[in-house]
């Protein structure tokens, strides 16, 4: 709703539509209301729209989004009906904005006279985020406000822009000090009567389209570049019909879900009843990292860069000095990537202190152990944590492999330390997922899946640019094979022989089946053959030089693939499309649900946030869980079972149970209901 009142010759309206002021039905009709009263009423002079609360206004209430396109197009009144109202309104509409202006929040705004804000306030267009195009005039009204090429970059970008940028462009017309309320009163009394003509943004001209022809080719941009070509209406009719379109497609769909998604997953929550509502983080102020490797190091680069004291450990000065270097030339990166200023590099080095003697660790309120993955060595470590820390210090193990429970989330974390560390992922920019302790945990579990079934394929026939080009042209950022060769085809195969060693088996180039599974020894062929990826010039493709980034498909490794199959008498065959993407995906997806099964999980949103997070799966496509349901679960049901009766040495292949059940349902189950048939009859 909106509360209205009045100070004097100031008419106030303040959106209260908690938690973000969402421009939902109430919000819209109580404008309409109160400009109505506004208007009618001879004392009031000018107009005031303000956010109760912890924001001025996030945009249209993204629920109603999924509405059918005739409810939403009805839906009265519309924020153009009253953006026009506000727009002429004969007395002056100031909007007072603290904390985010966004979408049809930004929207209304520019249909408005004037626009203050404070200096923590951001503004933004986030449309292109959930799929569509900001479809309340924004694409015609801010390129007549700013310039195009930054309207364009705004629309495209869905970035927010901090309030003292949004001055420079003249978004706002002023950063306010002090109280928002009192200042706007002020500033409202200083136009009053002044003439509001040139302050309607419909009768200015858009600048200049000189720079923005060639990267006119999405919708937004199409849009931004009619209110160039075209009259204001037409300009609008465009911008109504490019968002039906948009609203009504896939990605649109998936976006909004996907927005909801990664909300749904901070809410954790334990078996006790504790939850991320109901529990309070502890205070973290010093931390501690043990290990100066990679991980190590780039822990310490987002601690420092969040503004954490940190004290780095390494049982060697020849590694730590080596550590520190690296978190110096992270850091100096930065800078010269203008990520951070030269100051802030100073004081994160300031901030960074190194020893070789754990017991600097003895004040620190939490450690993070990032040693390699060494069971013994964690333990040792921790053992020794045990006498030197304080008994309130939190002990954190970076691993990715060993069972937490030995050594994340383990059966004896308590509430309070799984809300320090969620707090605290938040904190340093990260998005927390929590997870229970099993074999690789989820991101490498499934990942593995998927990694595997790429390589099975190279045996069975396709070529890794094949296998990658399939993949990428799904919306993976990379394909299998050039994640591989980025990662270096030696960390695998050191991995693979270190887990082989503790089952007291030898790898060799023959290995066909490793503990009953099918195994393939291809990388380790490569590895014999020097080719270790990237950083050798040579792995699944070539590169320009060692260390370059250019993947080139070389012949050779076909060679290599076709003399590994003659030697082990592996048949070739084509490989559909269709099978390459199932194989890789179902296998992962199949694996997903053993997870949610077995409570590794709470909810499959949270793994669909790990593979936007961890692999850079295309969130437009909604996650890896998020696509099984939209592909159909019975589909993806019976794939996984034609694969496990042809591939029957894999188990990652035999059917989830969950997912079985799920196939069976009379209707589709939504996605967030899944959790509700792992207790159900079904
Ligand atoms: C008016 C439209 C209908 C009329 C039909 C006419 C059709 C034709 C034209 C249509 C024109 C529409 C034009 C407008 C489009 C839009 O405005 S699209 C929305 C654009 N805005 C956004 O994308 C902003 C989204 N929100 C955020 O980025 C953040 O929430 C925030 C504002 C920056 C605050 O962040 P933070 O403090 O971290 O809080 P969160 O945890 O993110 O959010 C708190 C809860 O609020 C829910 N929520 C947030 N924004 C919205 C929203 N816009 N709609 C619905 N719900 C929202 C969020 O899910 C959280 O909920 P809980 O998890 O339940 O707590």
């Amino acid at each position: 709703m909106v509360d209205y009142r009045k100070e004097g010759l100031v008419a106030i309206f303040e959106v209260n539509n908690p938690p973000v002021n969402s421009l939902s039905k109430n919000v819209r009709q109580g404008f309409v209301d109160g400009l109505s009263k506004a208007t009618n009423d001879p004392e009031v002079k000018a107009v005031i729209i303000i956010g109760k609360g912890r924001t001025f206004i996030a945009g249209a209430n993204i629920k109603d989004f999924g509405k059918p396109m005739e409810e939403l197009m009805s839906s009265s009144p519309s924020l153009i009906d009253i953006g026009n109202m506000l727009e002429e309104s004969e007395k002056p509409i100031i909007c007072a904005i603290h904390g985010a202006g966004l979408g049809g929040g930004l929207e209304l705004c520019l249909f408005s006279h004037y626009r203050l804000a404070v200096k923590s306030a951001r503004v933004g267009f986030p449309e292109v985020n959930l799929g569509i195009l900001p479809a309340a005039a924004g694409t015609q009204r801010l390129p007549r406000l700013v310039d195009i090429t930054v309207a364009m970059d705004i629309i495209s970008s869905g970035r927010h822009v901090a309030a003292p940028e949004a001055l420079k462009y003249g978004i706002l017309d002023q950063i306010v000090e002090g109280d928002l309320l009192k200042e706007s009163i002020k500033f409202a009394h200083s136009v009053i009567g002044k003439p509001l003509e040139p302050r309607r943004l419909r009768n200015l001209a858009c600048k200049s389209i000189l720079y923005c022809i060639s990267v006119i080719h999405q919708f937004c941009l199409k849009s931004v570049r009619n209110a160039a070509d075209l009259s204001y209406e037409a300009g609008l009719m465009m911008e109504n019909t490019y968002f039906k379109y948009l609203i009504t497609g896939f990605q649109s769909f998936a976006l909004r879900y996907s927005f909801f998604a990664e909300r749904t997953a901070r809410k954790w929550q334990l078996p006790s009843g504790a939850n991320a509502a109901n529990t309070k983080p502890l205070n973290v102020q010093t931390t501690g990292i043990i290990g100066a490797g990679t991980m190590g190091t780039g822990i310490a680069v987002s601690l420092l860069r969040a503004g954490y004291p940190v004290i780095l450990v390494e049982q060697n000065q020849e590694f730590l000095d080596k550590g520190v270097d690296m978190i110096r030339n992270i850091l100096k990166d930065g800078v010269s990537r203008r990520l951070m200023t030269e100051d802030r590099m100073k004081q994160c080095l300031k901030a960074l202190k190194a020893s070789v003697d754990l017991k600097h660790l003895a004040n620190v309120d939490l450690v993070i152990e990032a040693v390699y993955e060494n069971i013994s060595l964690k333990q040792e470590i921790f053992k020794k944590l045990d006498y030197i820390c304080k008994p309130s210090a939190l002990l954190c193990s970076n691993t990715s492999s060993i069972d937490i429970d030995m050594n994340v989330y383990g059966k004896e974390t308590s509430a309070e330390t799984v809300a320090t560390i969620m707090d605290f992922g938040k904190k340093i920019g990260k998005v927390s997922i929590l997870v229970k302790s099993c074999h690789l945990f989820v991101a490498n579990r499934m990942h593995g899946c998927f990694q595997t079934e790429a390589k099975f394929i190279l045996e069975e026939g396709a070529l890794p640019d094949e296998v990658d080009r399939i993949l990428e042209d799904f919306g993976m950022p990379m394909g299998p094979f050039k994640v591989s060769d980025l990662a270096g085809i030696d960390i695998s195969c050191r991995i693979q022989h270190e887990v082989a060693k503790q089952h007291d088996i030898e790898l060799t180039l023959q290995t066909r089946f490793f503990r009953g599974e099918r195994y393939s020894s291809l990388s380790n062929r490569l590895y014999e053959l020097g080719r270790l990826g990237r950083k050798t010039g040579k792995g699944w493709y070539r590169y320009e030089k060692p260390g370059g980034k250019n993947a080139i498909p070389d012949n050779d490794i076909k060679d290599v693939i076709r003399i590994h199959c003659k030697e082990l008498g592996i048949e070739q065959r084509q490989i559909s499309t269709q099978e390459i993407l199932e194989r890789c995906l179902y296998s992962a997806i199949n694996e997903g649900f053993k997870i949610i099964e077995e409570g590794v999980v709470d909810k499959p949103e949270d793994i669909d946030v790990i593979w936007w997070y961890g692999f850079g799966f295309p969130r437009y496509m909604g996650g890896p869980m998020f696509y099984a349901s939209q592909t159909g679960l019975k589909k993806v049901y019976d794939r996984v079972c034609y694969y496990h009766k042809n591939f029957p040495y894999s188990s990652h292949w035999v059917p989830s149970d969950l997912l079985r059940r799920l196939s069976t349902a009379p209707n589709p189950v939504p996605i967030t209901q899944w959790k509700t048939v792992l207790h159900s009859k079904l």
